[in-house]
C-alpha cells in the first residue's frame, strides 16, 4: 500500500491538482454516479479513494479497454480489476510484488502472469526511482544526438544497433548495444557516443542494475515451474533505448508494428507520463492497453520463453499506438537465451503427458529464421514445432 501511495504522489500530482479543482471532482462524480447500475461494469468505482489519495480503481470492459465514457484525466495510472473479485492481486497485467517474492502466493502469481498474459509489472524491484529517472533523462539526451554521431552505434546483432526512422516506423529511432552484462560491451557504446563521464556511470549502474534484476526474475519464473537453480546470469542481454517522435500527424497510427520479442524475457521501464503500450490477449485476440505506472518496470516474456517452459508460458504479442502529440521514451533489456549450447526446455518440463514441443535450436538460428521470414510475432516457433 506504502508503495502505492508514493507512486501515486510521485506522480500524479498534476491530475491530483486538477482534481481538486472546486466542482471539477464532483461533477465527474455526480455524472458517474448517474451512469453507474449493477449491469454497469463500472459502477463500483470508488472516487472516495480519490479524495484520500489513492487510484481510482475501474474494473475491465469486455475487450479489457478503458471505459469511452469517462475522462481520461481521471484515470491517469488506471489499474484494472477483476469484475469479480475487484481485488488489487487480480489487476492486469499481473503486478508482481518483488519483495514479497519468496512467498508462495507471489511466486504462483506469477506464473500465472506467465502463463495468461506473458506479461506482468514489477514494483518494489530495487532499482532506485533516481537512477530510473537519471537514465530516462541520459537516454533523451543520446538520442538527441546528430544523426552522425547516432551513426556510429552500428550494430553486433542485427538489429543491435541505431534504428533511424524508417518508412515502416516513421516516429520511432533507437541506439542500443549488445550485450549489457560486458562491461567492455556498455564501454563501447558511450564511446561510440561520445557519453560524458556522468552519463557513463549512470549507464553502468543502470545496466548492471537492471541485468541483476532480469537475472532475478528469470530465476523466479523457473522456481514457479518448480525448477529450483536455474541460472540466467550468463545469458546474454540485449539493450535498447526507443524514443516515438508522435507528431500531431503520427496520432491514430502505430508507434512500433505489433510484434513478440524474439527472446526469454524483457524488462521494459516503459514512458511513466506517455502512454500507447498494448498486449494482445490470446484468448481473444484484442488488444489490452497497459497505462503507465510510473516507479514500476515491465516483464513481457518473448519466444524463447515460449520454448523454455514447454508451451507453459505466453510470448505476449504487444504494439505501440499514437495516442498523443508527445515524446515517449522506453529502455528495453532483452535478456535473449542462454549463451551456450540449445534453446530447450529443461528435462524437468517435459514429460509423457507434456512430450517436448519444439525441437531443439540455437538462439541466433531462431533469430535469423524470424528476420528472413518476416515472422515478427512468434510464427517461426510454429516451424520447429515437434509435438
Ligand atoms: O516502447 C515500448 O513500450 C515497447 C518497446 C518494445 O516493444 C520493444 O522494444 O521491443
Ligand atoms: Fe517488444
Amino acid at each position: 500500500m506504502e508503495w502505492r501511495r508514493n507512486v501515486w504522489f510521485q506522480t500524479n500530482q498534476k491530475s491530483l491538482e486538477r482534481r481538486k479543482e472546486p466542482g471539477s471532482l464532483k461533477e465527474v462524480t455526480k455524472e458517474t454516479k448517474q451512469k453507474s447500475s449493477p449491469t454497469n461494469p463500472f459502477s463500483f468505482l470508488e472516487f472516495s479513494t480519490v479524495a484520500s489519495q489513492q487510484p481510482a480503481f475501474i474494473a475491465p470492459s469486455p475487450d479489457h479497454s478503458p471505459p469511452p465514457q469517462l475522462p481520461e484525466s481521471l484515470f491517469p495510472a488506471a489499474f484494472f480489476f477483476s469484475e469479480t473479485s475487484h481485488k488489487m492481486e487480480e489487476s492486469i497485467p499481473f503486478i508482481i510484488d518483488l519483495e514479497k517474492i519468496s512467498e508462495e502466493k507471489e511466486c504462483k502469481k506469477l506464473r500465472e502472469a506467465c502463463e495468461r498474459w506473458g506479461c506482468f509489472r514489477i514494483i518494489n524491484h530495487s532499482i532506485p526511482l533516481t537512477l530510473m529517472a537519471e537514465m530516462k533523462s541520459v537516454i533523451g539526451a543520446l538520442l538527441e544526438l546528430p544523426m552522425e554521431i547516432k551513426k556510429r552505434n552500428t550494430e553486433v546483432i542485427a538489429g543491435s544497433g541505431y534504428m533511424a526512422p524508417s518508412k515502416v516506423n516513421p516516429f520511432y529511432e533507437a541506439l542500443g548495444l549488445y550485450d549489457l552484462g560486458s562491461s567492455q560491451a556498455v564501454h563501447n557504446f558511450c564511446s561510440q557516443l561520445d557519453a560524458s563521464p556522468h552519463q557513463r556511470q549512470i549507464m553502468e549502474a543502470y545496466g548492471k542494475a537492471i541485468h541483476d534484476l532480469a537475472v532475478k526474475i528469470g530465476q523466479k519464473m523457473a522456481e514457479s515451474l518448480g525448477i529450483l537453480g536455474a541460472d540466467f546470469v550468463d545469458w546474454p542481454c540485449q539493450f535498447r533505448i526507443n524514443k516515438y517522435n508522435f507528431t500531431p500527424e503520427a496520432v491514430g497510427s502505430l508507434g512500433v508494428q505489433l510484434h513478440t520479442d524474439s527472446g526469454f524475457l524483457t524488462i521494459l521501464q516503459d514512458d511513466e507520463n506517455v502512454g500507447g503500450l498494448e498486449v494482445m490477449d490470446n484468448n481473444s485476440g484484442s488488444f489490452l492497453p497497459i497505462p503507465p505506472l510510473p516507479g514500476s518496470l515491465l516483464g513481457n516474456l518473448g519466444d524463447i520463453a515460449r520454448v523454455w517452459s514447454n508451451g507453459r508460458f505466453c510470448n505476449v504479442k504487444h504494439r505501440v499506438q499514437c495516442h498523443e502529440a508527445s515524446t515517449r521514451f522506453s529502455i528495453a533489456t532483452f535478456m535473449l537465451a542462454s549463451r551456450k549450447g540449445n534453446v530447450e526446455a529443461p528435462a524437468e518440463l517435459v514429460d509423457h503427458d507434456q512430450p517436448r514441443l519444439y525441437q531443439p535450436f540455437i538462439y541466433e538460428d531462431y533469430r535469423k529464421l524470424r528476420v528472413s521470414n518476416e515472422m515478427h510475432t512468434g510464427e517461426a516457433l510454429e516451424l520447429l514445432r515437434i509435438a
